[in-house]
């Protein structure tokens, strides 16, 4: 047996046999193998032949065992049809249009079956019927475009372990997919020791090789497993169009602030009460757009009074000025406003602690106090000043219900006192900017690499939000607010703005002042207000003296003052003093 072996592997040697592979399985199943496999990739395209050929066996098997059966198919075709239409079942479809195609499908379907079942499949014309029917029905079917777009994404899906490979992010799996109006999302698993942020440096390289438009790409961590994520592709940008704003969703600083939308179409709703927030973009990027949903929706809380700092001569908050309680549009003016906001801080600071009460629950008759500071890195660089008194408001002003709301193109070091101011600030709101590194300027140290991508924003008031409950980077675009919604909400909320409280009011004043004394302009204060400016002395009088003088409250005097300095009428003589 030995001799015959090493005879056979000399014979081999001599004459080489050509090399075969020779598949393990038989042909035959490694054909039926390979067909199954395309049946199955192509399954939704070939759905409609399918139901031909399912009905036209049934029709044989019906016609063949139960002839008489025909009025019980007729009936269960009648009551599917009319469940297909009116209610979307068993496929749960919701629009009216799908609904309309499956309840016609299934009665074309149920009255062929009747007929075969009665009078046999095969019988004239009922094979002409039915590919008709498989033809007719079926082009509707192959042009629907989230049929067509669930087989875009089988193919995907399949593809996956090669494009995986391809990316860098081999050992990850596509465990279910979705398609929905805007795209569809994948849950997938990574393989071990991969982690999102793996899959967030590669979403570029992901993009090319789905072959989509550059940006279309987010990926969200699964928050139940670092492994896992959740992979959104948007064939289309839900946010491409500009969104219009609903009006003020929030009556108390209590309630949560709808700035905007997020892709999936639910709201962005960003707490403020007791916390500062920074928004923070290039130029054009719609800072302004976010402080005036920011600004629509406070004016209708009846528990804040609102102060604005904007030193381009008043140009963005100057709308919003009937619902302002002060408005500072130069240095000496900020400067003043914010050391005003520390005195208020520290009164109610002194009163909380000799009252005990740890912090300040706004109510209309002891309102928050919000400052809102159009572009911050100007007023650090006109008034460093007011940069000290900021600080201590950041620092110092939550317990006691002094928040901030700054806006600024670019929160440098230097810009946000190296960093202090910033680090308060707990809401921030990052639109987009110019230089990549802007991002962790704007959010914090890191943002940038865990996938908060501001710098491809592209289009203005498209921002990221990070605050509580906002830890995952998801784009959203801010509600956009025209002029004419600032018109008409200012001039709506402008007298239900409530004042100061008694306290905060002192502090400001100086000395303690009876809210609400006997005014001796109460029948006509326009005339009143006139006669006061025309007797003021040379350098002018103090909003408190107007308000004594005419009665009338804080937001009327700046209001009025503000029209009447349109018409030449009045003028701002020195900062907080006024005459004709
Ligand atoms: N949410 C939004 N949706 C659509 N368009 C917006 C939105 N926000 C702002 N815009 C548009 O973008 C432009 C710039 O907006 P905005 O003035 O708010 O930017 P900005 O960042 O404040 O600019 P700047 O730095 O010059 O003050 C405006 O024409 C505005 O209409």
């Amino acid at each position: 047996m030995r001799a015959y072996g090493r005879r056979h592997r000399r014979w081999s040697r001599r004459n080489p046999q050509p090399l075969l592979f020779v598949p393990e399985e038989p042909l035959l199943i490694v054909g039926l193998a390979a067909l199954g496999r395309v049946l199955f990739r192509y399954r939704s395209e070939l759905a409609p032949i399918t139901a031909g050929v399912v009905l036209a066996v049934a029709g044989f098997a019906l016609h063949h065992s139960h002839p008489g059966a025909w009025p019980a198919v007729a009936i269960l075709a009648v009551a599917a049809a009319l469940v297909a239409g009116l209610r979307g079942f068993p496929w749960g479809i919701a629009r009216a249009e799908e609904r309309v195609f499956a309840a016609m499908t299934t009665a074309v379907a149920g009255g062929w079956l009747t007929a075969a079942t009665a009078l046999g499949p095969g019988q004239t014309p009922l094979p002409t019927i039915l590919v008709v029917s498989v033809v007719a029905l079926g082009v509707p079917w192959w042009a629907h475009r989230r049929r067509r777009a669930r087989v875009r994404v089988d193919r995907v899906i399949h593809a996956w372990p090669d494009l995986a490979e391809a990316v860098g992010l081999d050992g990850s799996r596509v465990m279910s997919a979705v398609v929905n109006t805007w795209g569809w999302r994948a849950r997938m698993k990574l393989r071990p020791g991969q982690s999102v942020t793996d899959v967030v440096a590669r979403v570029p390289d992901i993009e090319s090789a789905l072959g989509t438009r550059p940006g279309a790409v987010r990926v969200e961590q699964d928050p139940a497993h670092a492994g896992r994520c959740t992979m959104r592709v948007l064939a289309v940008d839900p946010h491409a169009g500009a969104i219009p704003w609903p009006g003020p969703a929030a009556r108390s600083l209590a309630d949560p602030i709808e700035l905007g939308v997020f892709e999936d179409a639910t709201t962005v709703r960003v707490p403020l009460l007791r916390r500062h927030a920074l928004i923070g973009g290039t130029t054009d990027s719609g800072k302004s757009g976010v402080l005036n949903v920011v600004l629509g929706n406070l004016a209708a809380c009846s528990d804040v009074v609102l102060w604005g700092i904007d030193l381009k001569g008043g140009m963005e908050l100057r709308p919003w000025a009937p619902c302002l309680a002060r408005l500072a549009t130069t240095p000496d003016e900020a400067t003043q406003l914010l050391a005003d906001a520390v005195a208020v801080l520290d009164a109610r600071a002194h009163a909380s602690s000799r009252d005990n009460t740890r912090v300040w629950e706004p109510a209309p008759d002891a309102p928050a106090l919000v400052i809102v500071i159009d572009e911050y890195a100007e007023l650090a660089d006109a008034a460093p000043a007011a940069v000290t008194y900021a600080e201590s408001v950041a620092r110092r002003g939550r317990a006691v219900a002094v928040d901030l709301l700054a806006a600024t193109q670019r929160p440098t070091q230097k810009a946000m006192g190296g960093g202090a101011l910033r680090s308060q600030m707990s809401v921030r709101v990052c639109l987009r900017v110019r230089e990549r590194r802007d991002v962790d300027l704007i959010l914090d140290k890191g943002m940038l690499a865990a996938g908060w991508h501001a710098h491809t924003l592209d289009a203005p008031g498209k921002f990221y939000v990070l605050a509580d409950g906002h830890n995952q980077p998801r784009r959203a675009r801010a509600y956009l607010v025209t002029d004419d919604h600032v018109r008409e909400t200012a001039a709506r909320y402008a007298d239900q703005r409530p004042d100061l409280d008694p306290l905060s009011q002192a502090a400001i004043d100086g000395q303690p002042r009876a809210i609400g004394s006997p005014s001796i302009g109460a029948d006509d204060p326009e005339q009143a207000l006139l006669t006061a400016l025309g007797s003021a002395p040379d350098d002018g009088l103090t909003i408190p003296e107007l308000i004594d003088a005419t009665g009338m409250r804080r937001t009327w005097i700046y209001d009025r003052l503000q029209a009447l300095a349109a018409v030449g009428r009045a003028r701002q003589v020195a900062r907080g003093r006024w005459r004709a």
